[in-house]
């Protein structure tokens, strides 16, 4: 069971490797495959077998180094005629164009545009090769590390909030809440995002835990995180085979839901349910957001049953040109990935649901059809909430609240 994302093997800065974790391949199996070129890190992106914009955007700048130090290796430039090689001008053309090639990988996420300007801006600064590359891993290093610290910032920021805000309207007992995809280690470079304040709400509530009690008591009458409900997040699943796969590592009280069953699971939970928190693909200057297929309508069901609805992300996911939702791109997924279900065969022997193995004593990876092949369908990756429907930006830097007008100032993050 891992849940590193990204392996970057950087102990000698002109010879890295990098590996990422399959994630079509999860739960069930945990596979990594290598990257070598700005194709290879294309490919993973396209295909979703690495995901979650932050993730999305690290994988993208690994692969622009991986491709710049096979151009130092001239046992490779000797065997390609793609880049002219006899000077940095031309290099520095042809990097340009992988550069936009790259960035058409996953339209949504703005992490990847973002990086990818800074290393077209690094590009067109630097004088040769070997500088850039060296640029380019000095990046790429800030960019891992930094998110990985900021995902633990913005996981205590926005527990701090929710908990705070709970003390203040004089709720203190177990609570319950809901988050939809993945936004935890496997979307980023570890922790997660929207995940990350779940998992830092669980630590303060395991704090709070008098663990010799029976049944376990809080320690003071604070408010204490008792229950996630990731929804599965149809149609690629990233809630039922990521989120629950990290939640059950962590050891974290969690049921998976079906996304149709939000309003039900609501009325009936058992622990009240007092938040939602949500990743980002892109936030624009008025707060709009661009999250996976299902968000807005979870938001509308918060606010209908005035649960908090937090957006939780990086200032790597802010857009600070697009004034409104109405200028986000919506990618829309191939018909295939909703009229096919991808998954691992289970050999369901006695109800114990094991998977079943190939010749070589491995998972099998299957698709199943659930839909006529000529079904007409409608798959985008993403939709956009409104920022009227967000409670709180959760971010590295604090959290964002609107003003009385009900507009939230993001000019901090631009
Ligand atoms: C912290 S990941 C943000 C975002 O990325 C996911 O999209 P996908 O799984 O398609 O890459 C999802 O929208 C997450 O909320």
């Amino acid at each position: 069971m891992s849940l590193q994302s990204i392996i970057f093997e950087k102990s000698d800065r002109t010879n890295v490797l990098v590996q990422v974790l399959d994630q079509l391949l999860l739960p069930y199996t945990s596979k990594y495959v290598p990257i070598y070129t700005i194709d290879d890190g294309y490919t993973v992106i396209k295909n979703m077998q690495v995901r979650g914009a932050p993730a999305i955007a690290m994988v993208g700048a690994l692969s622009v180094l991986l491709e710049t130090q096979l151009l130092t290796n001239k046992n490779f430039t000797a065997t390609q005629f793609f880049y002219d090689v006899s000077s940095w001008a031309p290099i520095r053309t042809r990097l340009t164009e992988r550069l936009e090639f790259l960035l058409s990988s996953r339209p949504t996420a703005v992490n990847l545009s973002n990086a990818l300007k800074d290393i077209s801006s690094i590009l067109h600064n630097c004088e040769d090769l070997t500088s850039f590359n060296s640029e380019v891993f000095d990046y790429t290093c800030k960019l891992l590390d930094e998110d990985s610290t900021n995902n633990k910032k913005m996981g205590d920021n926005g527990a701090e909030y929710l908990l705070k805000s709970l003390e203040m309207e004089n709720f203190a007992e177990d609570f319950a809440v809901l988050t939809i995809c993945n936004t935890g280690s496997l979307a980023t470079a570890g922790y997660g995002t929207a995940l990350g304040v779940i998992r830092s709400l669980w630590k303060d509530s395991v704090a709070k835990t008098d663990l010799s009690q029976s049944p376990k008591k809080i320690k003071s009458g604070k408010p204490r995180l008792a229950h996630v409900y990731p929804l599965e997040t149809r149609p690629y699943n990233q809630g039922s085979r990521l989120t629950a796969y990290e939640l059950v590592h962590d050891e974290i009280p969690c049921t998976l839901i079906t996304d149709s069953s939000i309003a039900y699971r609501i009325k009936t939970s058992d622990v009240p349910i007092k938040a939602a928190f949500v990743g980002a693909d892109r936030i624009v200057r008025n707060g709009d957001t661009a999250n996976k297929i299902g968000t807005y309508q979870l938001s509308i069901l918060c606010k209908q049953f005035g649960i908090k609805f937090f957006v939780v992300a990086p200032k790597t996911t802010i857009d600070s040109v697009t004034e409104t939702g109405d200028g986000i791109i919506v990618e829309e997924r191939k018909p295939e990935e909703f009229k096919l279900v991808t998954g691992t065969l289970i050999d369901n022997n006695g109800g114990i649901m094991r998977p079943a193995m190939n010749e070589n004593n491995e998972p099998i990876n299957a698709q199943v059809g659930i839909a006529p092949p000529n079904a007409q369908v409608w798959n985008p990756s993403f939709d956009v909430t409104p920022h009227e429907f967000i409670d709180g930006i959760v971010t590295e830097e604090g959290v964002f609240v609107k003003n009385s007008q009900g507009n939230f100032d993001l000019q901090a993050l631009f």
